[in-house]
């Protein structure tokens, strides 16, 4: 069937967010990683969204950065504003509570935030902020040693492992678009990833609507990879029937979802879904999203198997650096 057909004929209204068992992603066996991809397809085409068990990331390697990201949250408001996102180019660093803004509806994020992008782990690759960066470029900025021990490299490991995982779903998504599978290879070799350690206080007695954890939004790359806390019901996803599905937090899996630069690839056959997150559980909740896009050079051009006569193209083109830094201009300038 071909990936109109497909959107035409698989039913958009999910209830549920599904499941997905990544074992066979290291698979040299060729019908096993098709009938992943095959999954994959259905997935990205009816919900956008997807978890992932058999992931590969180490439990011991998600608990430190958690460690980490506590330890950073509970500094002091004024050391944590030494590194503040609006000093630095892009956005790196130190978001405080209700200084982003996902929703144009909304009044701000209840949530604080500390984002960085690609770097060397263990000095064994060049460091790539590189000329291809363009519009994104811009170094990391991070608290310092004494403040926080260890969080530099806990974190790095985190990015590295997740960064592993994402190069190993392109040629997946690849093959879900009915391409070669080494397709992204060209388009992926700068890593272009950010990642995010979020924290959002409990928001506990009459709640403002338009002030909730992370405002109704889509993401802005190719895809998501996000680890959410157990125990802790936040995360929601808008259906076509405009119902907000949750999507619970389920032990030994990540969240996978899409973002808008595969919508502008696909023409919107792959779904950058909407949605929002709200901490009412009484208690804090952490997150760690990492959010994996092509090089920032590269234009996100519609697939010709996503393009008919009845289905024109949806997006002007423009890269992926400049869509991605109109975004985040969007959310901290508001
Ligand atoms: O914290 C979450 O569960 C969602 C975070 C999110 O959607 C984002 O940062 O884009
Ligand atoms: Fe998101």
């Amino acid at each position: 069937m071909s990936l109109i057909n497909a959107a035409d004929t698989l039913d958009p209204h999910f209830q549920t967010v599904p499941i997905i068992d990544l074992t066979d992603i290291r698979s040299n066996d060729i019908v096993k990683r098709r009938n992943l991809a095959n999954e994959i397809r259905d997935a990205c085409i009816q919900v956008g969204f997807f978890y992932v068990k058999n992931h590969g990331i180490p439990d011991v390697v998600i608990h430190d950065a958690l460690e980490m990201a506590k330890k950073f949250f509970d500094l002091p408001i004024d050391t944590k504003m030494e590194i503040e996102n609006r000093k630095t180019p892009n956005f790196k660093g130190y978001s405080p509570l209700l200084s982003g803004n996902n929703d144009p509806y909304g009044a701000g994020d209840m949530q604080e935030g500390f984002e960085f992008g690609w770097e060397a782990f263990n000095n064994d690759e060049a460091d790539k902020d590189s000329d291809t960066d363009g519009v994104m470029h811009g170094a990391n900025i991070w608290p310092s040693e004494t403040d926080v021990p260890g969080f530099r490299a806990r974190v790095m490991h985190y990015y590295h492992e997740a960064v592993k995982l994402g190069k190993m779903l392109f040629p997946l998504f690849a093959m879900a678009l009915d391409l070669p599978d080494t397709f992204f290879d060209d388009k992926t070799q700068h890593s272009a990833a950010l990642m995010k350690l979020l924290h959002y206080p409990p928001q506990t007695g009459p709640v403002d609507d338009r002030v909730i954890g992370i405002g109704a939004h889509t993401d802005w790359e190719c895809f998501t990879i996000l680890w959410q806390e157990h125990g802790i019901q936040a995360l929601q996803v808008l259906n076509s029937e405009k119902k907000w599905v949750d999507a619970p937090p389920i032990p030994g899996t990540l969240v996978i979802n899409l973002g808008d630069q595969f919508a502008r690839w696909t023409n919107d056959i792959f779904k950058s879904t909407v949605h929002r997150a709200i901490n009412r559980s009484g208690v804090r909740r952490y997150s760690i999203p990492l959010f994996f896009g092509t090089d920032y050079n590269v234009k996100l051009e519609p697939m010709p198997s996503c393009v008919s006569i009845d289905r024109p193209p949806k997006y002007e083109v423009i890269t992926a650096g400049e869509y991605v830094k109109a975004r985040l201009q969007a959310t901290y300038n508001h």
